[in-house]
């Protein structure tokens, strides 16, 4: 539906995530400036390039909403492993895994839920002692977003990187890996500065400025959403 100036969205975005710290992070970098509604969508874990991985997310999001979505992933990767991301490892850790179990038991489990089982049991300490070997303890978050106006239209993906190091832990335990990272230019990590700080420098503030950037440009009105 063409409009003068812009094009008119039949209702406001979805934005599809299950984690409640991304959520008030979004919230907080976003403000009013993108009218949006969260959503928790079982999707599958998809493997590839972060671009290719949020694109794909983006259209089986877009289809099982039937309406405009916005996706987020982020991962942190190690310059020693070339960048690996760190879910890459643990993918390639649970498919050695998986693959002897298999031998032993026969046995077959959801790799989502592992992954976590995994995430949780190596922890902080554990994405620390992979760099041990490593005199480059250097590291990149990277988030991308991407966003499809609907089902059957082509997601546009914007990235956003913050360069730091993998430290010891330090800080709250409140979300994810920040307290092992320190980004670039700081004395702190993540965990450690006040949200609003995190917030100005983050991959994710980046990512988002150019998600704001394009909503501004294509100048999308919003029907607000009568139906809940
Ligand atoms: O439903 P979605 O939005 O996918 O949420 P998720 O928890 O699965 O999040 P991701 O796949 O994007 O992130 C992979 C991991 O990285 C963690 N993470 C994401 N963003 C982070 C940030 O800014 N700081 C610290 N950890 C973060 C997150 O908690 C996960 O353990
Ligand atoms: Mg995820």
């Amino acid at each position: 539906m063409a409009m003068a100036g812009g094009l008119l969205v039949s209702r406001p975005v979805t934005f599809v995530t299950g984690n409640a710290k991304k959520l008030e992070e979004v919230r907080a970098i976003l403000g009013i400036s993108i009218p949006f509604q969260p959503l928790k969508l079982d999707l599958p874990e998809l493997q590839g390039e972060p671009e290719d991985i949020s694109k794909e997310k983006a259209r089986l999001a877009a289809t099982q909403v039937n309406g405009p979505v916005l996706v987020e992933d982020t991962c942190l990767c190690f310059n020693a492993l070339k960048g690996l991301p760190v879910v890459d490892i643990f993918n390639l850790l649970l498919k050695q895994f998986t693959a002897a179990l298999d031998c032993i038991f026969h046995f077959e489990f959801s790799s989502t839920a592992t992954i976590k089982w995994f995430l949780q049991k190596i922890g902080h300490e554990g994405l620390n002692n992979l760099l041990m070997a490593y005199e480059d303890k250097s590291a990149y978050a990277l988030c991308a977003f991407s966003f499809a106006l609907g089902p059957n239209t082509e997601p546009i993906t914007f990235m956003g990187k913050t360069s730091g190091k993998i430290v010891p832990p330090r800080g709250p335990n409140d979300f994810g890996w920040d307290p092992i990272f320190q980004p670039d230019g700081y004395e702190q990590t993540y965990a450690e500065m006040p949200k609003e700080e995190k917030n100005k420098i983050s991959h994710r503030s980046r990512a988002l400025a150019l998600v704001k950037s394009h909503f501004a440009a294509a100048e999308y009105t919003f029907q607000t959403d009568t139906s809940t």
